[in-house]
């Protein structure tokens, strides 16, 4: 692999170039110096330096027996959560969660009962910071890691001004019956993430609001959806790209007097496979003029346009640009910082305090985006196996690290069907998960996986993205990830809302440099490690490189 690619996102006519694997310092760019937790202060390092006294003769066995220097050579206990089957409890950690409660960031009294009921008691920090910001009317970019609530983020402060749970109103469900036009669009770049956010909405709504929200996936069948749109008249849809675009096209979809437009992993939807798409959704979605303006949203309804929230864990500069343009006034919000966009420079944002926190140049953003998303409690390997070994290797990975929920990422949708049936050759359930399935194949897949029915999960880039399986413990890369940002997306499928996860990489010899590329870029120790006697050896301990986390 050529150690420098160049890869082209293009924003709606504005080409941007990205240099992957290029060197980055360990600064992130956006407002560092707000905040700064470093991966060692987060218990990172010595999470993996911290090996049992006791296993000091099983050390010295194992160095011996496959010739790795006993300095070099550590026995690393599983760190897997004890989880039997999807519905066990899982530890979290809570450095995630904010001291506040949702009842002291703004949200209706109905709204509180809900999340309780459904047992979200506590929000974590991005949705302390982001619920109130956006209550306020403020465009936002929401940043941060996989896994830590960006969804609640956004859909709480949707949720607490349309439908039947926002402040109540003396005409309380009459309103809500006279509505015709969709009061908010969630777009989402998979079938698989619409909907999730889809049952995520009818978690907090309740069965008897379900019909509120309607999911516009493509894969499905469209008529019924038109069908559904007319009968149930939905406040909110959540849909891919090219479903919501084409409704609307039709005609079939009101958008103009829309409130909120939501693109979560705005990323990748502005990426240029939904260029089309996403411009007409950008075009419609809102655009209300101000004589048709009315409503109780207050200086929103007044300026009669939509709240524009996009939402990823990477974001690159390409996306504060594009928010810069859309929006008024917008703001970057992270776990701890609020950011004006125009303060965000290339070369790196001026903090609130007007300092500019960064000297980067334009390629190293790549990498900066990438160190943002990952959750601090993820360990990384990487182990070094010949191609025809790879299948066998991720078997005595998932044993040495007592394994119970796996996915396994691969670079081509061909190889896929192979590892399945080698990894049930060697006894293990396995199933494939990619795009050429039909709806109803990928649906089946997902429900066995996240029910423990199926033990290792075969999939491609499709499922990098947003998937939330709590009990996840274990990423596996077959295939080397292209890029810091596909790594991140990968990684981050473990290790959900402060759970303990591992990350490990298999690669040729020859890719070893990738590996360490990635490392440098991300400012995280990734060590060798190898399979021996059902426990994961560290054959050579990689100097831990922390990052300044925001
Ligand atoms: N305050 C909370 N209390 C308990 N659980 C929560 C809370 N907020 C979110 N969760 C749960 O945490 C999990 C991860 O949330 P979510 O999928 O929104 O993460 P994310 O930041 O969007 O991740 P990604 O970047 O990978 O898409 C979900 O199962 C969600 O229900």
């Amino acid at each position: 692999m050529p150690a420098l690619i160049s890869s082209r996102l293009l924003i709606f006519g504005e080409s941007l170039s990205f240099h992957k694997f290029s060197n980055v310092s360990r600064n992130a760019w956006f407002g560092r110096s707000v905040c700064s937790l470093s991966l060692g202060s987060l218990g990172f390092k010595s999470d993996i330096e911290s090996v049992d006294k006791k296993e000091t003769n099983e050390v010295t066995r194992l160095s011996s027996l496959k010739g790795v220097p006993k300095s070099k050579a550590k026995v690393v206990r599983s760190n897997v959560i004890k989880a039997a089957g999807a519905h066990s409890s899982l530890e979290i950690e809570s450095t995630l969660f904010n001291a506040k409660s949702f009842s002291e960031l703004g949200l209706p009294p109905l709204l509180i009962e809900r999340l309780e009921s459904q047992g979200f008691r506590t929000p974590t920090d991005v949705q302390s910071t982001a619920i109130p910001t956006i209550l306020k009317d403020h465009d936002v970019v929401i940043q941060s890691y996989t896994g830590s609530g960006k969804t609640l983020a956004y859909l709480l402060p949707i949720l607490s001004e349309v439908g039947p749970l926002k402040e109540k109103t003396s005409d309380g469900d009459g309103e809500y019956g006279k509505r015709t036009d969709i009061e908010a669009v969630i777009v989402a770049p998979s079938r698989e993430l619409g909907m999730q956010i889809v049952r995520e909405f009818e978690k907090i709504l309740g069965p008897a609001n379900k019909k509120m929200v309607q999911q516009l996936v493509g894969g499905a069948n469209r008529s019924r959806q038109e069908e559904a749109l007319k009968k149930n008249k939905p406040a909110i849809v959540v849909g891919t790209p090219g479903r919501i675009a084409e409704i609307s096209a039709a005609g079939k979809l009101h958008t103009h007097g829309c409130r909120f437009l939501v693109l979560d992993e705005v990323d990748q939807l502005l990426s240029f496979n939904f260029r089309e798409d996403m411009h007409r959704i950008l075009e419609h979605v809102g655009r209300k003029s101000s004589a048709e303006s009315h409503g109780p949203k207050g200086s929103l309804a007044k300026r009669a346009e939509r709240q524009t929230i996009l939402v990823s864990a990477t974001v690159p500069f390409s996306v504060i640009r594009a928010a810069s343009s859309w929006g008024r006034d917008p703001l970057l919000v992270q776990a701890k910082n609020v950011i004006p966009l125009d303060s965000i420079s290339p070369s790196g944002p001026t903090t609130l305090s007007g300092h500019s926190t960064s000297t980067n140049s334009n390629s190293n953003l790549q990498g900066h985006s990438a160190i943002e998303s990952l959750p601090p409690s993820l360990k990384h390997y990487y182990c070094v196996t010949k191609l025809q070994h790879k299948v066998d290797a991720l078997r005595r990975c998932v044993h040495a690290l007592d394994a119970k929920s796996v996915i396994a990422f691969m670079n081509h949708t061909r190889q896929l069907k192979d590892t399945v049936f080698k990894l049930e050759a060697r006894g293990m359930t396995a199933s494939e998960l990619h795009g050429d399935l039909g709806k109803l194949g990928r649906a089946t897949t997902m429900k066995k996986f996240k029910k423990g029915e199926v033990r290792i999960l075969v999939t491609n880039e499709l499922s990098a993205r947003g998937l939330d399986v709590a009990e996840c413990d274990l990423v596996v890369n077959l295939d080397l990830p292209t890029d810091t940002i596909h790594y991140a997306h990968r990684a981050g499928r473990t290790g959900r809302l402060g759970r303990k996860g591992t990350v490990v990489t298999m690669c040729e010899e020859s890719e070893v440099f990738v590996v360490r590329k990635l490392q440098k870029q991300l400012g995280i120790p990734i060590p060798a490690c190898e399979f021996t006697e059902g426990k994961l050896v560290i054959t050579e301990e990689e100097k831990a490189q922390p990052a300044v986390r925001a």
